[in-house]
């Protein structure tokens, strides 16, 4: 019991693409006892980078904003943004700084690197997932390429998540869910792939341990931050990962993230391996499977879409016939790492507010397109969308969703699912429970129901139409 509810307090981090979120939560009820948030740097242009050093002091930050809170938190759990390359040198420095998930520089290496290594069929078969240009492994190998001395120096590579966890403990500790994004973790062994590593030149020394779900990475170290020495860490995870325990999520009822990546997935008993490379096999924090699509273009491309417009992101309008692809940092779901932004089918009487709505149609589009992949025969045709992620919040996003899926939407009533997740495999560790189960009895799932309304096939056949018109323009 702390000074604050029923409960020892737990802390759960998001440290994602834009920002790192803290929640400091009271373990047996839930209830939120304090929130933080700092904003991240990501560079702008094609490639895309951040400092590692500014995610750690955005944690801090963050955590001072949870004050007392989270000093007297018994357990902490970092989830993170998945696939980043980060690069430390002997002496724990980042070498460089870090290439994000949605950095698509690496496109000619992925190439490179499937047929190599036994083809789509190959890759599915043994790691899981194909090494597309999200990857680590495929930017492991760009910066071979490109910045060999970079690559020299680097004695240890880390996820985002995993060096914010050793920088808690000093200990080097990974989980299964963000090892399934590098490339170089096996789903059908569950461990490290000697052939991958050895054809990209890493040693599985360089890497951190892939701790069994529910083991701790280790304590809080004395001094570094807004939290005691001796707080239990958990091993941590993705963020996808992490939602999927903050939402308690069982298989049949899938989930679509609006956030800087636009993501779909379910969590399911059965090893996903798709050789056409739209659903990434990931493995779940818990010993499930997590497949999950995801989309570069999601929540700012849209907002991009309103500035260039001059229109609030929710001032849309129906009507018209204007398809917009909203592929402004090229494309991962479908795969066209080239790809740019079109805007076709205007008309002297289209409206801005019409232009936006299909902005929004062409984000929720392309991660629908892929619900029937990753949501498998344990979801029923009418099973309602689990909606999170910053955009949720918005009205226009959620009526665009069910207008294109023509299914009911949840949208939980807490809105930093991943931190809650986190949180929850916290308490999880702490009390020797399954962190689904803890967030189950939290109740984070819960929230407003949003009835189906007709599915607008007229809109979904012109973005289907428009997307096969574009494949040359953009490569495929
Ligand atoms: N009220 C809102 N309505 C619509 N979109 C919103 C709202 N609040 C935040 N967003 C969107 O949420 C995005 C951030 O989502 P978030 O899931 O926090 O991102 P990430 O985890 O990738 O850093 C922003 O890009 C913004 O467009
Ligand atoms: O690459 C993926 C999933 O494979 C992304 O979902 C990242 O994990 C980034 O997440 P956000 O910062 O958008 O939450």
């Amino acid at each position: 019991m702390s000074a604050w509810g029923a409960g020892p307090l737990v802390v759960g981090v998001d440290s994602s693409t834009q920002s790192t979120k803290v929640v400091v939560v009271d373990s047996a009820t839930g209830e939120v006892a304090a929130r933080g948030q700092a904003p991240h740097t990501v560079t702008a242009g094609t490639g895309k980078e951040s400092d590692p050093e500014e995610w750690w002091e955005a944690l801090g930050r963050a955590l001072a904003a949870c004050g007392d809170a989270a000093r007297q938190a018994s357990a902490v759990s970092v989830a993170g943004q998945q696939h980043g390359l980060v690069t430390l040198d002997a002496a724990g420095r980042p070498v460089r700084p870090a290439l994000l998930w949605n950095d698509v520089r690496p496109a000619p290496q992925s190439r490179r690197l499937m047929e190599e290594l036994g083809g789509p069929e190959g890759w599915a078969e043994r790691v899981g997932s194909l090494p597309g240009p999200a990857f680590t492994v495929s930017k492991w190998a760009w910066l071979r390429d490109r910045e060999p001395a970079a690559a020299r120096a680097t004695t240890a590579v880390r996820l985002p998540h995993d060096y914010l966890t050793e920088r808690l403990t000093g200990e080097a500790v990974t989980d299964r869910g963000d090892a399934s994004g590098t490339g170089w973790w096996s789903s059908a062994t569950g461990a490290y792939d000697p052939e991958v590593l050895g054809h990209v030149g890493l040693a599985a020394e360089m890497l951190p341990r892939v701790a069994r779900p529910g083991e701790a990475a280790g304590t809080v170290r004395p001094d570094v931050l807004p939290l005691s020495r001796g707080t239990l860490v958990a091993a941590g995870t993705g963020d996808n990962m992490a939602a999927a325990l903050g939402l308690g999520l069982r298989p049949g009822h899938p989930v679509i993230s609006l956030g800087t990546s636009g993501t779909v997935y379910a969590v399911t008993g059965r090893r996903p391996a798709d050789p056409t490379g739209t659903v990434a096999g990931f493995a779940d924090a818990r010993g499930d499977w997590l497949p999950l699509a995801c989309t570069l273009n999601c929540t700012l491309a849209v907002d991009r879409m309103a500035a260039l417009l001059g229109r609030d992101r929710e001032a849309v309008e129906p009507g018209g016939a204007a398809v917009v692809l909203p592929f402004l940092d090229g494309e991962r779901t479908p795969n066209l790492p080239d790809a740019t932004g079109l805007l076709h089918g205007l008309r002297h009487d289209t409206t801005g507010g019409q232009v936006l709505q299909a902005a929004y149609d062409g984000a929720v589009f392309a991660l629908l397109r892929a619900l029937d992949l990753v949501a498998g025969p344990e979801t029923a045709a009418d099973e309602a969308l689990l909606l999170i992620g910053g955009g949720a919040r918005g009205r226009a996003w959620r009526d665009t969703v069910r207008r294109l899926s023509g299914r009911p939407v949840v949208v939980p009533a807490e809105g930093e699912l991943v931190a809650l997740g986190a949180a929850a495999q916290a308490a999880g560790l702490l009390l020797g429970e399954d962190p689904a189960a803890v967030a189950r009895r939290w109740g984070t799932g819960r929230g407003e129901r949003l009835e189906a309304v007709e599915r607008d096939a007229v809109a979904w056949e012109r973005l289907a139409g428009t997307l096969t018109a574009a494949g040359p323009l953009f490569g495929a």
